[in-house]
């Protein structure tokens, strides 16, 4: 028998209520109980959601094939392969940990300066070696890949430096910048920038050990140098720094591995052991933030209370000590540490990011140069003297007297320039599609490759020994680079050549809106390291070494030699001296 009351069973809980009032459902459905009325409303009201779920599916779904198509289109329209033939051939390269670099060289050959290539149905890559389109599209591509950020936040926690979406960075990357710049202090009479100088004061014993390994050795500096610059003093005496150190370079050397997966492995020990790592090191780091802020308490609460702010940026770092208030931006460290969780998360989170990052290439760049002291006697004299020339008149050594040391620091560019911190500097436009001058268009979520080696030792713009060690590139006529670090202060990018194309070629610390924060911090940073190393010991190859390679020793080639043995010797200055007189 068909229920009477099914017809009169309000639609919506909103009419039930409105019929309530004896409306012309009231006489009805009160007689055939609550129940019915819920199972009713229980059934129309989940069809209704499954209606609505299946429609915002396709929707997706929908957009999700436009947009595919729309991908397909335009990059069909970019040079390069036919799709199945360039997407096996890179994975091919990329599985047996080939020479990616030689790969895209050879299809910059074929198929011009814009190449691309389907890395899968989905996924497409452009690998771009013309400097001005380089520059152009470093400039308008602001994000990073997802994966960059994956990596990061994996090993970090939650950050707002590294991560992929630009607007999430930007007032972090100017608070840093606000605060390095400070940290060197360029052109100030009483020069801020001691660290290189109490570093190698409390890192005496390692250096006075017999033989160094100069992997080992450069990474100890880097660590000590960037960790003084974050956490002030109070780093040389940590009890812990040596095992933060450890555990800082366990977690760098796996975190590409782990962040590569698309669904985490938990499943896997090593994966459970690398997120035991990360708990492990954002505890340390949360201890020496504390200790920072407890070496500067008074200066907390007296001064970082009063930190002028303006639009998200610490305008007075002076009256702020550590970087820590560069980072929390828009905060004052007090405000900050005490305030929600998160936002302490998310000052640890991108201090251990600034470490990881900052430590693993300061430490290629000062192993590589290391490398070529002990490779190229020549190199270590002529450098020696640059020093010592600036040094003998002035009685200490300050940042401006690195800044005269100009052979010095093209010692480093061409060192940065030779080793790039990986092959290839990576961005992407999550939303918007890049129309480039030459009316090319890259749709959004490309990923935009530049092979660095390819493009820093392009024989058309770096001449016929792009690929040999040469600093005095670096100096060529009416170019003061001493003078060119000095008055960029407050910007990023260190300008190094009149000719732009070479400008636009250097890219070690990468250009445009994702530019390196720390590049000047690190080349001026590095090259004072190098400066008081010279200065004060004589840098040689340990004799096993020099056994070894004998008289057959080609300096551009140092992947021969990735980790040599060094003897750092205190030089005696006062029979120098007099042997001079
Ligand atoms: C020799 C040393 C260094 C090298 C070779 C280097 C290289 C790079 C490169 C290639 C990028 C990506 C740039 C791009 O995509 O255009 C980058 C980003 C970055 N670097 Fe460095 N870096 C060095 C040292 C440092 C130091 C010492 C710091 C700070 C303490 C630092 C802070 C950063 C930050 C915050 C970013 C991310 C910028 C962003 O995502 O917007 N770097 N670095």
């Amino acid at each position: 028998m068909p229920s009477s009351c099914g017809a009169a069973v309000p639609y919506t809980l909103l009419g039930a209520l409105l019929s309530g009032g004896g409306g012309s459902y009231a006489p009805s459905w009160p007689a055939c109980g609550g129940r019915a009325f819920l199972r009713d409303y229980a059934r129309r009201s989940t069809n209704a959601t499954l209606w609505v779920g299946l429609l915002a599916f396709t929707w997706v779904l929908l957009r999700r094939v436009a947009a595919l198509l729309r991908l397909w289109a335009l990059g069909s329209r970019l040079p390069g392969p036919p799709a199945l033939l360039a997407g096996t051939g890179l994975a091919a390269v990329c599985r047996a940990r080939g020479d990616v670099t030689g790969y895209l060289s050879k299809l910059h050959g074929k198929f011009g300066p814009v190449v691309r290539l389907w890395v899968g149905p989905c996924q497409l890559l452009v690998s771009i070696k013309d400097a001005s389109i380089i520059k152009e599209m470093l400039i308008k591509a602001e994000d990073k890949l997802p994966l960059n950020g994956r990596i990061y936040s994996l090993a970090c926690g939650r950050l707002g430096l590294f991560i992929s979406s630009f607007e999430k960075v930007k007032s972090r990357r100017e608070s840093l910048i606000v605060f390095l710049n400070e940290k060197l202090d360029v052109g100030a009479s009483e020069s801020s920038f001691k660290i290189i100088e109490a570093v190698l004061q409390r890192v005496g014993s390692t250096i006075d050990k017999d033989f160094l390994d100069c992997r080992s050795f450069s990474q100890h500096m880097a660590f000590n140098i960037i960790g003084a610059a974050l956490f002030g003093d109070v780093f040389f005496d940590w009890p812990d720094a040596a095992a933060y150190e450890e555990l800082l370079m366990m977690v760098a050397n796996d975190s590409c591995l782990w962040a590569s997966y698309a669904v985490p492995p938990f499943w896997k020990p090593g994966y459970r052991r690398y997120r035991a790592l990360c708990a492990k090191l954002k505890i340390l780091t949360r201890a020496i933030i504390r200790k920072s802020i407890d070496r500067n308490s008074v200066f907390s609460h007296k001064d970082l209370r009063s930190c002028k702010k303006s639009e998200g940026v610490v305008q007075d770092p002076v009256g702020c000590t550590s970087l820590l208030d560069g980072i929390v931006s828009g905060h004052c460290l007090y405000e900050a540490v005490e305030g929600p969780h998160s936002s302490e998360e998310e000052i640890c989170g991108n201090i251990v990011g600034l470490m990881l990052h900052g430590i693993s290439t300061s430490a290629n760049l000062v192993g590589n140069i290391l490398t070529r002291l002990i490779l190229y006697p020549k190199l270590k004299d002529q450098l020696y003297e640059d020093i010592v020339a600036v040094c003998d008149k002035s009685s200490g050594m300050e940042i401006d007297d690195v800044l005269r040391m100009q052979f010095l620091l093209a010692t480093v560019c061409e060192s940065a320039r030779l080793l790039p911190a990986g092959p290839l500097l990576q961005r992407c436009s999550l939303r918007h599609d890049l129309t480039l001058k030459s009316s090319m268009t890259i749709p959004a979520g490309a990923l935009l490759v530049v092979p660095l080696h390819l493009v820093q030792m392009d024989v058309s713009i770096w001449g016929n020994d792009a690929c040999q060690f040469n600093p005095s590139r670096f100096l060529q006529k009416d170019i003061h680079l001493g003078e060119i670090l000095a008055a960029h202060k407050g910007s990023n990018g260190i300008k190094l050549f009149a000719e732009c194309e070479k400008t636009d070629s250097f890219l070690p610390f990468g250009s445009g809106s994702r530019a390196c924060v720390g590049q000047k911090f690190a080349i001026l940073g590095i090259s004072m390291l190098i400066a008081f190393l010279l200065h004060d010991y004589e840098v040689k190859p340990h004799p096993a070494l020099t056994e070894e390679l004998g008289s057959t020793v080609d300096s551009n080639n140092l992947h021969d030699l990735p980790n040599p043995k060094i003897i750092l010797a205190k030089r005696n200055l006062k029979q120098e001296n007099t042997n001079k007189l």
